[in-house]
């Protein structure tokens, strides 16, 4: 029976949950309003926006969560403050509510070690405050890495304004995982339509947007070690990274994109790893793992939004050797987010 540690399963806290009904019920323009009233105010005014019932499934932890995870056979689950996280508040709240989840969630880990490992939050839009909340999860509150979801404010993270976190990250070989939220303002256009706006598509347009950024900015010439983690296969590069590299090592060649130590696939070899979360696809999963390799390939489930069970049939009827099995189900997790 090998290990199953699961990587990128959400979870909230009550005080965050009442700060994005707040904000489904502002007049705000962003594309996540129509997943945060489904989600944190359905019962109020619907008209459009898709009641989903998934809060009881993120707040809880021992009710229906680990018995599951019993059922199952999961060992753990890597916890993270499910998206939007504290990115639509002010930078002060934010702030506030980023440290209050990474406390609530350093209490989790601890009350069950071999269960439950956990990701920090921080707010991007502070970036002093959150390269010392970074130093405070991988310190004080012994957690595994960082969360963050996609851009905030419109800012992708080629934006020199965010590096004092990647500088922080980098110094204490922290993973920063980059979950999606819905497109920003300036990239949402004809995504605000059909149920585009998240999951289906515009989850994945948006943080392959902000990987590009990332990679072709030179942001990893400047932090040669560090890591970044994605899901949802790595959020379609996988299978256009022949075509990004082909495209902008012409693009360098010509000027129109800046000069890069390395090249797109090299930076996407080196410096990322992806989950399978949300993509129960066997095709998919081995052309990721033969085109990017086996360690950079990690088994999630993205509870609540994925049932639990057909993630845990997927990956054991998934044709692999035991070696891959190992690096997918825990060996992978274990070195990205130093879980004992
Ligand atoms: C933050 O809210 C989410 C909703 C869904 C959904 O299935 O509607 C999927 C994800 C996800 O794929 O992470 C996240
Ligand atoms: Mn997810």
């Amino acid at each position: 029976k090998c290990r199953l540690i699961a990587c990128e399963e959400a979870w909230t806290i009550p005080e965050v949950a009442a700060e994005l009904q707040k904000v489904a019920r502002s007049p705000t323009q962003s594309l996540d309003k129509l997943l945060v009233k489904g989600i944190y105010d359905a019962d109020h005014d619907t008209s459009g926006y898709g009641k989903m019932n998934f809060l009881h499934g993120l707040l809880d932890v021992e009710e229906q969560r680990l018995p599951q995870m019993d059922e199952y056979g999961v060992d753990m689950h890597l916890l993270t403050l499910t998206a939007p996280g504290v990115q639509m508040f002010d930078a002060d709240t934010a702030t506030e509510l980023a440290a209050l989840a990474n406390d609530r969630l350093a209490e989790i880990c601890a009350k069950r070690p071999t269960r439950f490992a956990g990701l920090g939050s921080f707010a991007p839009h502070s970036p002093k405050r959150a390269a010392k909340e970074v130093e405070r999860v991988m310190g004080e509150l012994g957690l595994n890495g960082l969360i963050v979801n996609g851009h905030t404010n419109g800012d992708y993270f080629d934006d020199y304004r965010f590096w004092p976190i990647f500088e922080a990250a980098e110094a204490l070989d922290a993973t920063i995982y980059i979950h999606p939220r819905g497109p920003s303002d300036t990239l949402k256009g004809p995504l605000q339509d059909y149920a585009m706006d998240s999951a289906m598509w515009g989850y994945g347009v948006e943080v392959g947007t902000n990987m590009l950024r990332m990679m072709a900015s030179g942001v990893f010439d400047r932090f040669p070690k560090l890591r970044i983690c994605v899901g949802h296969m790595g959020e379609m590069v996988p299978f256009f990274i022949w075509r990004i590299n082909f495209m902008n090592s012409r693009a360098q060649k010509v000027g129109r994109a800046p000069k890069t130590q390395r090249s797109m696939e090299e930076y996407f070899k080196d410096n990322f790893v992806f989950t399978t979360s949300g993509v129960e696809d066997p095709l998919a999963l081995r052309y990721a793992i033969d085109r990017m390799g086996i360690d950079n390939v990690i088994w999630a489930i993205d509870y609540p939004y994925q049932p639990m069970k057909p993630a845990v049939d997927f990956i054991e009827n998934f044709v692999c050797t035991d070696a891959e099995r190992h690096a997918l189900c825990h060996g992978n997790a274990e070195r990205v987010f130093h879980i004992a």
